[in-house]
């Protein structure tokens, strides 16, 4: 069983380690676990596995009265993990974070079922420090997690990663094709994480005019829930090489056509960017826990394997920070070198082997 999500950040880890383990073990029924309402309940059947849903909420921490009906929650939750574990029989489960992980493990360990839990930030959440202390095997993408987790159990993996993008050679063109951009213009691929961003969308309006007059066509996922908003603006301007997404789900062709990247330091977009190797300039969103996309991206920063811009800086600046870029070659060839220097291709297959041993 795998359970986790809420945003691609845990969702599609989740399916990277499926597809692998099913590689390596096609007779093996998966299922996953999530929380009703969420993206994994459209993302994972997509990917072409079973999973259910439950009705599990977030702790607010301020005083609100969605926490009035928390408990409830939680307790129907753990009615329905105990129900889906006594049926499924699961050999081991995998908790990947988000909303469905906690009640799910929670209930596996107390029945002695053994749990991994996969960690994607340089910053633990509560719910996985809290299951750690019982899980088997803690598997992390960056080094110093002993401050969050029982030393003895970690593993540094790095992050899973879909297979489609671990091998992104001769995509280019078709890639271009696909997205309907032209061929000749240089790609400026703009991320906002699963979700979207709205300051990036902003920096983005902000700067498009000045984008198509540089020369670049700009490929630009902006989010559900700003899509509508931004297709009006971009309608508007009349400009002709702005293509705009609300998701993209062939992320491959999407680094595969991309000169370079403007994205949200999420922890498996930085993965994913390091095994791509294209120049990024990465905007950290400021509203995630401990500020751990700054971290994320200063790690990369630290290495000259990326450029930063700050959140607050963005609007009015994000022009001028990639016209630098895409006029210097060797900085872009520089970094490029070092994000690959940083990448861990070969996770998923490593989290599949800790996997078999805790089983064994
Ligand atoms: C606002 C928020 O809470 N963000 C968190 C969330 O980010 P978020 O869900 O944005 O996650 P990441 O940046 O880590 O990963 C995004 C994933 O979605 C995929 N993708 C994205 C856009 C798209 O159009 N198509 C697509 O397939 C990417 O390829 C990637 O696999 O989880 C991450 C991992 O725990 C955290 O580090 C982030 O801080």
């Amino acid at each position: 069983m795998i359970s986790g999500g809420g945003t691609g950040g845990h969702i599609y880890p989740a399916i990277a380690i499926a597809n692998a383990w099913m590689e390596k073990h096609p007779d093996t029924e998966i299922l996953f676990v999530g929380a009703e309402g969420k993206m994994e309940m459209q993302k994972v059947p997509e990917a072409g596995y079973k999973i259910e849903g439950l009705k599990v909420a977030g702790l607010q921490r301020s005083l609100s009265l969605a926490n009035v009906s928390f408990p409830f929650k939680l307790a129907s939750s753990l009615r329905k993990s105990r129900q889906l574990l006594a049926d499924f029989k699961p050999n081991a489960v995998v908790g990947v974070g988000g909303y469905a992980s906690g009640p799910l493990l929670f209930v596996a360990q107390n029945k002695g079922i053994p749990t991994l839990i996969q960690e994607q930030n340089s910053y633990a959440g509560l719910t996985n420090k809290l299951l750690s202390k019982r899980a088997r095997r803690i598997c992390v993408a960056y080094p110093g997690m002993e401050e969050f987790f029982p030393k003895d159990r970690i593993q540094v993996t790095g992050n899973p990663v879909r297979k489609d993008i671990l091998d992104l050679k001769g995509k280019s063109e078709m890639a271009k094709f696909h997205f309907g951009l032209q061929p000749d213009k240089k790609v400026l691929l703009i991320l906002g994480g699963s979700l979207g961003a709205r300051t990036i969308n902003q920096a983005v309006l902000a700067d498009m005019v000045g984008f198509e007059e540089s020369g670049y066509q700009l490929l630009w996922q902006c989010g559900k829930y700003y899509f509508q908003e931004m297709s009006q603006k971009v309608m508007g301007s009349g400009l002709k090489h702005v293509y705009l997404m609300e998701f993209i789900r062939e992320m491959d062709l999407a680094y595969a056509a991309a000169d370079v990247v403007v994205s949200r330091a999420g922890a498996l977009s930085v993965s994913e960017l390091s095994i791509v190797g294209k120049p990024v300039i990465f905007i950290p969103s400021p509203n995630v826990a401990e500020d751990h996309q700054t971290k994320n991206a200063m790690a990369y920063v630290k290495e000259i394997a990326a450029v930063l811009l700050k959140d607050n800086h963005a609007v009015g600046q994000l022009k001028k920070e990639v016209d630098q870029l895409m006029a210097d070659e060797s900085k872009m060839d520089l970094l490029s070198e070092n994000i690959k220097k940083l990448a861990r291709p070969d996770a998923a297959n490593r989290i599949v082997s800790a996997l078999e041993e805790i089983i064994a």
